[in-house]
């Protein structure tokens, strides 16, 4: 199967990769095009722009940053629109918000193409592993014929029917996700400031009922003050934003996930965006303030 692959950043260079070691023909592209060179060491080809992209492939996967992004990349010069039509499919797996999702949807369906969104939990290394959990919503027919490309990506896909919904389940998990970080980064500044000792609060929490895999992974490093991205705080913050707009347009009041937003947009406004989204760590330890009382 030939399917095109729009953004190498840190998840869809993992995924493109993916997709070429379980034998798939990939065309590549990313705004900055030296970073395709990597995959066509792997043996993907190269298409100059998403429209050569799309020209190309019956199938075409994007994984880009943000809703402008996401829009950019379909709409403007040399876009997905430009070749998308009749037999071909595009799937965004971008985190976006619904609203964005669907104008994709409108512009695809208009010129004769099928749309999916499907982003996706989980981040780099479960990208690299094919253990993403994706969140498929819009045309069923097209989700259906890409559902052997999702069983290479991930180890679960959910179809979640009318086109939004995926946009809206992935900002609830990533809503709460960023909230729970928040929460640890609380913790652990508490334990520290208090006298305990932060690892041993994570060892106490690894063995209790809030176990989980993220306090896990990250809770190590945020106490090494380390903080390689897997997933940018620039990112977590844009998924906290649309998720809170979500909860304006539904009248949710969502006043833990507000707080935790500002933290997020603290950091961004120290530089920290960039760095994983644990980051938030020093903001909050910063917050919290320096000394015993
Ligand atoms: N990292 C993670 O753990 C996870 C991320 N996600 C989501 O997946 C998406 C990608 O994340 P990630 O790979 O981490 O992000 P990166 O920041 O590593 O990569 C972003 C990609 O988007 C491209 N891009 C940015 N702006 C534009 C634009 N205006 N036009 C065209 N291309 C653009 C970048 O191109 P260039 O190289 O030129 O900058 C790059 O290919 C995001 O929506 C994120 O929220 C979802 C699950 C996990
Ligand atoms: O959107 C990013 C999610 C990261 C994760 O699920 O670990």
């Amino acid at each position: 199967m030939e399917v095109g692959f729009l953004g190498l950043g840190i998840m869809g260079k993992a995924m493109a990769t993916n997709l070429l070691r379980h034998g798939y023909r990939v065309t590549v592209w990313n705004r900055t095009l030296a970073k395709c060179q990597e995959l066509v060491a792997l043996g993907a080809t190269v298409g100059e722009t998403p429209a050569a992209v799309v020209a190309k492939c019956r199938y075409t996967i994007a994984m880009l940053s943000d809703p402008g992004a996401a829009l950019s990349v379909v709409f403007d010069k040399d876009g997905v629109l430009e070749q998308i039509g009749d037999g071909k499919g595009y799937i965004d797996m971008s985190t976006v918000d619904a609203a964005t999702s669907s104008k994709i949807d409108e512009a695809v369906k208009q010129k004769g193409g099928a749309f999916v969104e499907a982003p996706v939990s989980g981040s780099k290394k479960p990208a690299e592993d094919g253990q993403l959990v994706i969140l498929a919503a819009g045309d069923k027919t097209l989700y259906d014929e890409m559902v052997p490309a999702f069983d290479v990506l991930g180890k679960k896909s959910f179809f979640l029917g009318e086109i939004g919904n995926g946009a809206k389940m992935k900002l609830v998990v990533n809503m709460i996700m960023g909230s729970m970080m928040n929460s640890l980064s609380e913790g652990l500044s508490l334990a520290d400031k208090s006298g305990l000792s932060p690892q041993t609060l994570l060892d106490v929490l690894d063995l209790g009922a809030i176990a989980n895999p993220m306090f896990k992974l990250k809770g190590p490093a945020m106490l090494q003050g380390s903080y390689n991205p897997a997933f940018p705080l620039k990112h977590q913050q844009k998924d906290m934003r649309l998720a809170l707009a979500l909860g304006d347009e539904n009248a949710v009041s969502m006043p833990v996930s507000a707080a935790a937003n500002e933290a997020f947009k603290k950091a961004r406004s120290l530089g920290l965006g960039d760095l994983d989204f644990s980051a938030v760590y020093e903001v909050v330890k910063d917050a919290s303030g320096s000394g015993q009382a």
